[in-house]
């Protein structure tokens, strides 16, 4: 799928992992909005991309993904300036073990609530161009953070969430597709200020920086191309993508379905 012209939400846009997927489909041609709860970092860095890639094809938008009320009126904002929308990356999150349940209510509800908003826009069955949404999960969706149960915990509910919705989609005509991205460390502020987030864990810090050693952190451009391997390659539905130092690659799942 070509971006030339496409329509992209990015959430957590400002910094870290979703400045850099959203850098890479301006690149690829998309025009992007920027959702970030971090006004001051997310009108900052718009003004940094209109200059690359023109006015018209960026706009930040103020929005908490903890808000059902904020995340439409944004979503309703983005579809009306671009025409729509075909590209949804829910990538907003925290680590944060001692405010738990807003760590559960951003990394997964988040998810879920912005999936939900976007099919409104995005669905065929909604008189939507069909898309992608791609869900920002972790490694620590995939085995356990032991310093982090509740991260680990969202992580791995994002990646089960993106999967069924992928077949939930296929059975009902949404003509959108659900895929999660599962990266290893990477250097941002989350993963710098993990050692104050971690709450009833924090004896745990030094194995969690141990572990973090033992695999390695991952280039934000790896970060980034996996991301846009999930949007651009139609034939992807239902995929986890792993981006470790040592592994590059399409998880296999078992299967349970005969
Ligand atoms: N840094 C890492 O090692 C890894 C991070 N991840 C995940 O990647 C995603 C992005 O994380 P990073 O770029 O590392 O973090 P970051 O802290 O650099 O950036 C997160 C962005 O999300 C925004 N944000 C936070 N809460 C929000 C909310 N309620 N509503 C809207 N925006 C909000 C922040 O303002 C910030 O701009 C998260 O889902 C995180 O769990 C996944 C694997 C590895
Ligand atoms: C310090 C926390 C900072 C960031 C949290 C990130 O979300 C990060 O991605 C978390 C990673 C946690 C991993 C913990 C254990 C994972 C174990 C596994 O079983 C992973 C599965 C495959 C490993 C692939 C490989 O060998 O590279």
């Amino acid at each position: 799928m070509s971006l030339t012209g496409k329509t992209a939400v990015v959430t957590g846009a400002a910094m870290g992992i979703g400045r850099a997927v959203t850098e890479l489909l301006l690149q690829h041609g998309a025009k992007v909005a920027l959702l970030d709860v971090n006004e001051t970092a997310g009108k900052s860095l718009v003004e940094v991309l209109d200059k690359l890639y023109g006015r018209e094809r960026t706009l930040f938008l103020s929005c908490d993904v903890e808000s059902e009320e904020q995340i439409k009126a944004a979503f309703l904002k983005a579809a009306e300036t671009f025409g729509g929308i075909d590209i949804l990356f829910n990538n907003a999150g925290v680590l944060n073990e001692d405010r738990w349940e807003r760590t559960v209510s951003i990394n997964l509800m988040g998810v879920i609530r912005g999936s939900y908003a976007a099919l409104e826009h995005m669905s065929k069955l909604s008189g939507g161009r069909g898309g992608v949404i791609i869900n920002t999960s972790s490694l620590a969706g995939l085995g356990p953070l032991p310093s982090c149960p509740v991260y680990t915990a969202t992580k791995h509910a994002v990646v089960g969430f993106t999967r069924a919705m992928a077949a939930a989609s296929v059975a009902s005509g949404y003509g959108v597709r659900f895929n999660a991205l599962c990266p290893g460390f990477v250097q941002t502020d989350l993963f710098s200020a993990i050692e104050s987030n971690l709450g009833r864990f924090a004896h745990l810090a030094a194995a969690t920086q141990q572990l973090a050693e033992h695999f390695g952190l991952v280039g934000m451009c790896d970060v980034a191309e996996a991301a846009l391997d999930m949007v651009t390659d139609e034939t992807k539905n239902g995929e986890v993508f792993l981006v470790s130092p040592k592994r590059k690659e399409y998880v296999n799942f078992p299967s349970f379905v005969q």
